[in-house]
């Protein structure tokens, strides 16, 4: 069964539609890329998945039950910037998580229970390559390591899906590389089934198993805004990636450096994807 079903949604906002007939559904422990023009709508379908937004029109469901109102723990999320919270230390903003989870009204744990969360929370920042920085605060960070406690705060609810809005699109291309690297070992290592925004062809081509682009059929200023953006383009990334098997590290699986990626449902009949060919 998907973990994520997508059936018809339509979204609009002020009367334009931005979103129309989306369907798909996203097997477990994918990691899907999602790429398309600036303004398509990507974020706007990750907040859907967030339950941060509600489509107009279809339905979205995770294992097959209607998406909660609210998001919950059972989603994570990481953004480009700003979600870490400046006057908690590292271990502060991860612990928070558990705080607000397990007492949603105090957000504060006490003895025993409090210090259960202390090593939980210390073994998520080992694990994103944050140990020993626990007492630092966010602004003695630099933007890669913020982006790693961005993560740790995610994965400490224990996410069943991860959603990642554009979350290494600030970095330099070295640290950039490195926090790819880690969020491999992180998507082998642990259940998730991630979907990520990205501008970037060769970060979709490096982590994903499966490239989603939205695009709009129409985009002339006469329509007026009937038309949103659809899914025209979905790509199966060959050598295929199997969740908790990783391979030996390569640089990229672009297309054109690999095998030909298999065309599958929405992009049978298209050329290539625009930009994906290095
Ligand atoms: N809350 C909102 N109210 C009104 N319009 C919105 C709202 N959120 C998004 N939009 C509009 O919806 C369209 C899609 O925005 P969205 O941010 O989802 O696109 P995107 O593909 O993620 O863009 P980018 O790649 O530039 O981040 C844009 O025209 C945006 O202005």
């Amino acid at each position: 069964m998907s973990v994520i079903s997508v059936k018809d949604v339509w979204k609009e906002y002020d009367d334009r539609v931005v979103l129309e007939a989306i369907s798909l559904e996203i097997e477990p422990r994918a990691f899907v890329a999602l790429v398309g023009p600036s303004g398509c709508g990507k974020t706007t379908f990750l907040r859907m998945l967030l339950s941060e937004e509600r489509p107009d029109r279809g339905t979205i469901a995770i294992d097959g039950a209607p998406l909660p109102d609210e998001p919950d723990s059972g989603r994570g999320v990481v953004f480009q910037r700003y979600s870490v919270f400046p006057h908690l230390t590292v271990l502060g903003n991860v612990v928070l998580g558990l705080e607000l989870k397990a007492a949603p009204l105090l957000g504060r744990l006490f003895g025993g229970a409090r210090r259960a969360a202390e090593t939980e929370a210390r073994e998520v920042l080992a694990a994103v390559g944050l140990g020993g920085a626990e007492a630092k605060y966010p602004s003695q960070l630099s933007g890669g390591m913020q982006q790693r406690l961005a993560l740790a705060q995610a994965l400490i609810a224990k996410p069943k899906v991860l959603l990642l809005d554009e979350p290494f699109g600030a970095l330099d291309p070295g640290i950039r590389a490195e926090i790819h690297l880690l969020m491999q070992r992180l998507w082998h290592e642990r259940p998730l089934t991630v979907v990520m925004v990205t501008h970037d062809m060769s970060e979709a081509f490096t982590l994903a198993t499966r490239v989603i682009a939205f695009e709009r059929r129409r985009n002339e200023p006469s329509d007026g805004g009937r038309y949103g953006a659809t899914i025209t383009r979905d790509i199966e990334v060959w050598p295929r990636r199997i969740a908790g098997q990783p391979r030996p590290s390569r640089t990229s699986s672009l297309p054109g450096r690999d095998d030909p990626a298999p065309l599958t449902g929405a992009n049978r009949d298209d050329p290539a994807i625009e930009g994906a060919t290095p």
